[in-house]
């Protein structure tokens, strides 16, 4: 192989491994381990913790990009990604997906606790097999029940500090659980006839655009009740409420365009500003932490 092949080959497998979608919910478990405790978490913990996370996750990305190589193949989006290409083939995707996987458990079930190793394999089964084999090709629910997984990142990170299950960890699941609809439906909108294409019945298909538009403005005002929780139990304080009703406020901003304008511009620029919401409302969440408003 010559060094710019191999160079390229790397690429394809760090494509693989979806890395802005990773990098994203190694954040949020990132932030579940700072949350855990007062101060700095112990380094060992925090450092094999997010390691074991984020190979987790890619190897459940690449087994994803494993089991629907067919239909990626046949969608704009996805059919320039390595394995529709043919620069992978499916036994060295497979290969990879399993070493860092096995890297992966073995990480956390040495380095951090048998808790968190188990967690994680759970939301790796969840994402790459019960939601991608099965979920995703039955109901147009499957991205509801299968967001459990991309929900648990914080949860997993609390576990790997505390070796526990915290209900404030649970509180963050929720909020990403309750983000992940308008997250992607606003997607699928705009890719809706890709998703026919292929059957994949995700609900822009199967029940129509006018009312995936009205489940994002209901999940999207769930999604505002719900993020008030972790005030309201003591967990944050004002400068995460503060952030949490901005954000919020201008989440619903986009979600109130899509129903007056029903073009698929609105919808990804609402896709684009559910990422950025996820980011930054976790970002308030840790300078809350840190350095928390008094007001005496
Ligand atoms: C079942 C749950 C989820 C579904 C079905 C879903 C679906 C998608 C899809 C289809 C894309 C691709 C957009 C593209 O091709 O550019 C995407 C992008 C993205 N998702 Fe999600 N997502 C889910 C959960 C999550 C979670 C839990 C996170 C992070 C905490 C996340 C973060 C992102 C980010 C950062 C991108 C942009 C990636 C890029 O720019 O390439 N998603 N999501
Ligand atoms: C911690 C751990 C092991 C978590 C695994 C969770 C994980 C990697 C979630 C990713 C969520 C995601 C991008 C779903 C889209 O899949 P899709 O198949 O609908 O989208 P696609 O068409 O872009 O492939």
């Amino acid at each position: 192989m010559t060094d710019q092949s191999s160079v390229l080959s790397w690429r394809h497998y760090l494509e693989l491994c979806k890395p802005r979608v990773v990098a994203l919910i190694v954040f949020t478990a990132i932030v579940g381990m700072l949350l855990a405790v007062p101060g700095w978490p112990p380094l060992g913990n925090f450092f094999y913790g997010t390691l074991g996370i984020a190979l987790a996750a890619s190897s459940a990305a690449a087994i994803n990009h494993f089991i629907d190589q067919i239909a990626d193949g046949q969608m704009a989006r996805t059919k320039n990604r390595p394995l529709p290409t043919g620069d992978l083939n499916s036994q060295n995707v497979l290969i990879f997906a399993g070493i860092i996987g096995a890297i992966a458990m073995a990480v956390l079930i040495i380095k951090v606790n048998v808790l968190t190793a188990f967690l994680t394999f759970l939301s790796l089964i969840g994402y790459a097999v019960i939601y991608t084999v099965y979920l995703k090709k039955m109901t147009p629910q499957n991205i509801v029940i299968g967001g459990i997984a991309g929900a648990a990142p914080p949860l997993l990170g609390w576990a790997a500090i505390t070796g526990e299950i915290h209900p404030h960890a649970l509180l963050l699941v929720l909020i990403i659980f309750v983000w992940t609809p308008p997250h992607f439906w606003a997607l699928a909108i705009a890719r809706r006839e890709e998703y026919a294409k292929v059957s994949i019945p995700m609900l822009p298909v199967t029940h129509g655009v006018e009312f995936t538009r009205l489940q994002i403005l209901l999940y999207t005002i769930l999604l505002l009740i719900t993020t008030l929780l972790p005030y309201l139990t003591g967990m944050s304080g004002l400068i995460y409420l503060i952030s949490a009703v901005l954000l919020g406020l201008g989440f619903l901003y986009y979600a109130v365009q899509m129903m007056r304008k029903k073009d698929n511009k609105t919808a990804m620029r609402t896709f684009g500003y559910s990422i950025v919401y996820l980011m930054l409302i976790f970002a308030a969440l840790l300078i809350d932490h840190y350095f928390p408003l008094s007001i005496s």
